[in-house]
Order: C-alpha cells, then sequence, then structure tokens
C-alpha cells in the first residue's frame, strides 16, 4: 500500500498533538515532518514524542525542511501561520487541508488564489457529524422560512482565540444561504441595552468561553409555541483528526482547486 506523506503544523497545538496520534495509527499514511512556529519549545524535539513511540520527525520552523518530504500539509494553526504555509505549499505543489478558523475576506481570497496552483481542502468543522448537521439546517431552514427566529450558540474552551467559531459562521451562513438572505446583512453578533423588538431576518450568534468545552453548536428555531433546537456536541478532537485524514486522501488524486467537507463526504446535491 502507498502510504500519503503527511506534514502536520502546529505540530504541539491540541489539534497537533491528535493528529500526529491519528497519523501514526493510520495504515495508509505516515508522518513526514512536523512544522511549529519559531521559539516553540517543541523545535527540535521528536514530534511523536509525547505519545512514547517517536515517529524518527523532528519539529521544525524550517518550511522547506517541515515540507520536503510531504504530499500534503494538515494545518490547525491561527490565520497568520496558515497564509505564510499556503504562499510556500502553492509555490511548491505541496497539498492543503486546512483547519485553521478566524480568516478575514483577505485570508480566505490569498487561500482561493493558492488553489489555482495546489488542492486544497478548506473547512471549519472536519467532523462528519458536523456536516451532516449543516446539511440537517440547510433543511430545517427551508422548512422554518416564515415566523421562526433563527439563533446559534456556541460554547468552545477558554483557550479559543475566535468569536464566533468557524463552524457557528459556516451555519449561519447555510441557513442563510438556504432562505435567500446575507449573513453580513443579517448577522448579529451581540446584543445589549435597549435593542429593540427582535427583527425576523436576523441571525443571532451567542457565543460562550470557558473551562475545557471542546466544540458545542446549537441552532434553534423559536416561535410562538415551539421552539426546535439541532444540536453537535463534541466530546473529544478525534473526529477533527479522523476527517483530516479522510480529506488529506480525498486530496491524493487532485493536483488544484478548493474544496470542502462536503466534496470530500460526497454530501454535494
Ligand atoms: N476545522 C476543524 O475541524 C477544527 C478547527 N480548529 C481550529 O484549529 C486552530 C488550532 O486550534 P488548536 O489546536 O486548538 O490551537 P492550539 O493553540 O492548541 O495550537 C495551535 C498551534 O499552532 C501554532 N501556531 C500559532 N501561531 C502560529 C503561527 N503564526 N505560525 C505557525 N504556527 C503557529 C501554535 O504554536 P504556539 O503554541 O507556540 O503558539 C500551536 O502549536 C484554531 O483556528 C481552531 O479554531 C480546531 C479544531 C477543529
Ligand atoms: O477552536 C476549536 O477548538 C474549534 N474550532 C473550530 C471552529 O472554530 O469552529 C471547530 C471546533 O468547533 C473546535
Amino acid at each position: 500500500m502507498t502510504q500519503l506523506k503527511i506534514a502536520i503544523a502546529g505540530a504541539s497545538g491540541r489539534m497537533g498533538h491528535m493528529l500526529i496520534e491519528a497519523v501514526q495509527a493510520a495504515p495508509d499514511a505516515r508522518l513526514a515532518g512536523a512544522l511549529d512556529r519559531a521559539g516553540s519549545p517543541a523545535l527540535g524535539q521528536d514530534a511523536a514524542a509525547f505519545t512514547g513511540q517517536p515517529a524518527g520527525v523532528a519539529v521544525t520552523a524550517d518550511l522547506a525542511t517541515g515540507l520536503a518530504e510531504a504530499d500534503v500539509l494538515i494545518d490547525f494553526t491561527r490565520p497568520e501561520g496558515t497564509l505564510e504555509h499556503l504562499a510556500y505549499c502553492a509555490e511548491h505543489g505541496v497539498k492543503l487541508v486546512i483547519g485553521t478558523t478566524g480568516f478575514d475576506e483577505a485570508g480566505k481570497a490569498a487561500i482561493a488564489k493558492a488553489a489555482e496552483k495546489t488542492a486544497i481542502v478548506f473547512a471549519p468543522n472536519m467532523s462528519v457529524g458536523v456536516n451532516v448537521t449543516l446539511k440537517l439546517l440547510e433543511f430545517a431552514a427551508k422548512q422554518f422560512d416564515i415566523g421562526y427566529d433563527i439563533e446559534i450558540i456556541e460554547a468552545h474552551h477558554r483557550h479559543k482565540v475566535d468569536a464566533p467559531s468557524g463552524t457557528a459562521l459556516k451555519m449561519g451562513e447555510v441557513i442563510a444561504d438556504a432562505l435567500g438572505r446575507d449573513l453580513k446583512k443579517v448577522g448579529v453578533f451581540a446584543r445589549e441595552g435597549v435593542t429593540g423588538p427582535r427583527d425576523p431576518s436576523q441571525i443571532g450568534f451567542a457565543t460562550v468561553r470557558g473551562g475545557d468545552i471542546i466544540g458545542d453548536h446549537t441552532v434553534m428555531f423559536a416561535t410562538e409555541g415551539e421552539r426546535i433546537e439541532i444540536s453537535h456536541k463534541s466530546s473529544s478532537r478525534q473526529h477533527y483528526a479522523n476527517g483530516s485524514l479522510r480529506a488529506a486522501q480525498f486530496l491524493a488524486d487532485k493536483k488544484t482547486g478548493l474544496y470542502d467537507m462536503y466534496d470530500v463526504l460526497g454530501l454535494n446535491g
């Protein structure tokens, strides 16, 4: 069996560790590189040392070294890190799975541009369950188009730096698209003071940050006399890692193009 050679960016992060464990356990993949940023205490250490079974791959901040053998880079870092890796990968034909969230419009445009040179899966949530939930939301939104107020509530651990989560924003986009609304116009991201009655076209967002919550998302469709809630709750990060490996394998026969998890999971249409 040909093994896909995978490098991991953010190798010492929460997702980095989870991904390294998943690659080490996958028969059809092998760890070919591990990146972390300059100054990280992980530099020079074996990337899988934390598992007790070294991989023979040292963590480096040098992109040429870390990506020399890689077919695909899986990147869960920060937008500024991902954009730096993206430029190198586009130039050198390394494929990318991008799980990082919190990009601005310019960052998203840079990813789309890079996909003209290399193949990229970019998704705010790699979980199969979350992507199926997005499909359920698409269906639900179309049934609850009139008279139902839509609110999206997400909760994450105290270390998360972006809000609302990339997944909550994606849920908002999917719902807005299904209803023919523009999320940029109808999204409400904070309420305080005398806000007045609710505009029925709004899609509201509420963010909770605390402790070690891995990732909870609920969409509420509320009307007079009833309320429907569609929720996804994570109790482990493993499903993000498993989805990322499926995304990496999906890219094996792609040369260029921008894909998402609907493409990977065959959920389009
Ligand atoms: N798409 C999905 O399914 C999921 C997406 N995510 C997203 O993944 C990202 C990472 O999450 P998580 O693992 O919890 O975060 P962590 O903070 O635990 O890990 C981030 C890693 O990236 C490194 N890093 C930070 N800035 C840079 C930079 N500028 N250049 C290179 N490396 C950098 C960090 O190094 P250092 O520690 O030295 O700062 C760390 O190793 C977030 O955007 C999160 O929202 C998370 C889970 C699932
Ligand atoms: O930072 C996290 O932890 C997560 N981030 C992603 C997001 O912003 O949606 C995915 C998941 O919710 C975990």
